[in-house]
């Protein structure tokens, strides 16, 4: 023990910070810094970038907020993509992205633990085969590390397939099928129509209330409209205004069973983090019956659900479009910055540095244009402490001039 110990054969010193995690809020604190003159090393637990986009998302997946406020610090998208960019376009701007910058994560390694070591005064970063050890430690793992997957009863009696929407890729699989899905988000809402395109028979479970816009609005984004207006007026009247645009143009979605929320939809984004659905043609789907909302389920039984108002119904399939969390909580130890539930405590915009050298990058609930705002706040503030140990003004910098103008003095 104490300060002289000797690191661990498989201990591996980093000079710069360590970031967990190769998605948009990784490659943009990296990128940053790189471009500060700062060097970082990416540790990602799968073998490839933005692995969400690659591996987690179904094949029909585009932005849903246009491509200006997805763009991630320094590279904009490029010009000949359109306003809202498909799944591959944006994983080829990620992958460009990470070239520009040359930024090389390390593949394969989960972070199982991470430590604060008071007497170093470092983080001790723990994958399945090396510790990393560095004075910063950059939390990009994202809002969405983990699929939900609830407990609803029965369940495991359920003989069909059951998957994640983080496992769906299509509704090929489902021509002429019965599909249960739980959940009314925005992946509920767009696995929904996807299924409808292959000729399958959803059946969309909402148990609450939900917040539907439409995308656009007379070719412009809503998402979009609000900004601008949130610019010049309060909050609650820009939710107002955004609803009697969403009722002008979806009609009324609670006679569609989508009962909208007593909160206005930036309002509630803000406080709870629940994002409004923005439609891309499901709710003319469930006008038209060809989805099916019902209410919540009771219980699911050997070949489909029971619901709350006693009718029971036959299904092939479940999707559960139930959402994802943050997996932080199973590896940062001993720490006070997140919730239980892997959240920072501290909100936008405040949120992205902790104590002791600790930094979070994307749990701002705000998509990639939190990404964005955090991880140039990171980089400035870790550059600023990196030029003061090796920039020009430090020691070593300031002895080495020094030798240099001695030399010039004697020739
Ligand atoms: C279907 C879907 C669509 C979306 N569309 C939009 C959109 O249009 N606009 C928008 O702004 N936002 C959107 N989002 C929000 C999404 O959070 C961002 O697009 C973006 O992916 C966030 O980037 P991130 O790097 O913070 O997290 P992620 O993209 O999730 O990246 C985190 C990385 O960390 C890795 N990781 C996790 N745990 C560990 C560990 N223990 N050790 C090592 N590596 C680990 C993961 O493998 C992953 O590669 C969408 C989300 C989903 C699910
Ligand atoms: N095109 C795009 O850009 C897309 C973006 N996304 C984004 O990805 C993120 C995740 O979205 P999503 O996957 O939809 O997750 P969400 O967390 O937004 O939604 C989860 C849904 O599942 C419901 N749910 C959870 N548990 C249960 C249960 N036990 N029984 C019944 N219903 C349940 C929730 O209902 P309740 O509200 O009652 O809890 C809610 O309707 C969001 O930020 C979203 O905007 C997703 C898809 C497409
Ligand atoms: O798609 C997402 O998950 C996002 O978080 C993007 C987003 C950020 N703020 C919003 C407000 C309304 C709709 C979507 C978003």
């Amino acid at each position: 023990m104490g300060t002289c110990r000797e690191p661990e054969p498989s201990q591996n010193f980093i000079p710069g910070p360590i970031i967990v995690g190769a998605g948009p809020s990784g490659l943009a604190v990296a990128a940053c810094l790189s471009n500060r003159g700062v060097p970082s090393v990416i540790l990602e637990r799968t073998d490839c970038l933005a692995s969400l986009w690659q591996k987690r998302t179904y094949d029909r997946l585009k932005l849903h907020l246009p491509k200006h406020f997805c763009e991630l610090p320094l590279m904009p998208f490029p010009k000949n993509f359109p306003k809202y960019p498909s799944k591959q376009q944006f994983i080829s701007y990620v992958e460009s992205y990470a070239a520009r910058f040359n930024i090389k994560p390390v593949f394969n390694q989960t972070v199982e633990k991470a430590e604060f070591d008071d007497v170093s005064g470092l983080w001790n970063v723990k994958t399945q085969d090396v510790v990393y050890t560095s004075t910063w430690l950059v939390v990009a793992t994202g809002e969405n590390a983990e699929p939900v997957f609830p407990n609803i009863p029965g369940l495991k009696k359920f003989t069909g397939p059951v998957v994640h929407t983080s496992a769906y890729k299509s509704g090929s699989v489902f021509a002429n099928r019965k599909v249960l899905v739980v959940g009314c988000g925005n992946s509920g809402m767009e696995v929904s129509l996807d299924l409808c395109r292959y000729n399958a028979l959803p059946h969309m479970v909402v148990r609450n209330s939900v917040h539907v816009l439409p995308r656009d609005f007379f070719g412009l984004s809503t998402f979009g409209i609000a900004m601008t207006l949130l610019k010049w007026f309060p909050l609650k009247l820009v939710d107002n205004i955004l609803l009697l645009l969403a009722n002008s143009t979806l009609g009324n979605t609670d006679q569609l069973g989508l009962r909208r929320p007593k909160t206005g939809p930036i309002e509630l984004k803000n406080v709870t983090g629940k994002t409004p659905v923005l439609d891309v043609g499901a709710i003319s789907l469930i006008r038209a019956g060809q989805i099916t909302v019902t209410q919540a389920v009771k219980e699911i039984t050997r070949n489909g659900a029971k619901f709350l108002n006693g009718q029971e119904i036959e299904f092939d399939s479940i999707i559960l479009a139930t959402g994802y969390k943050s997996n932080v909580p199973d590896w940062l130890k001993d720490n006070n910055f997140f919730t239980k539930e892997g959240m920072p405590k501290t909100p936008f915009p405040n949120g992205w540095k902790g104590e002791k050298g600790l930094y979070t990058v994307g749990f701002t609930r705000r998509g990639l244009s939190g990404t964005a705002y955090d991880a140039v706040k990171i980089a400035e503030d870790i550059t600023d402490q990196w030029m003061k140990f090796n920039g020009p003004l430090s020691i070593r910098n300031i002895c080495s001039s020094h030798i240099i103008h001695l030399h010039f003095n004697k020739s």
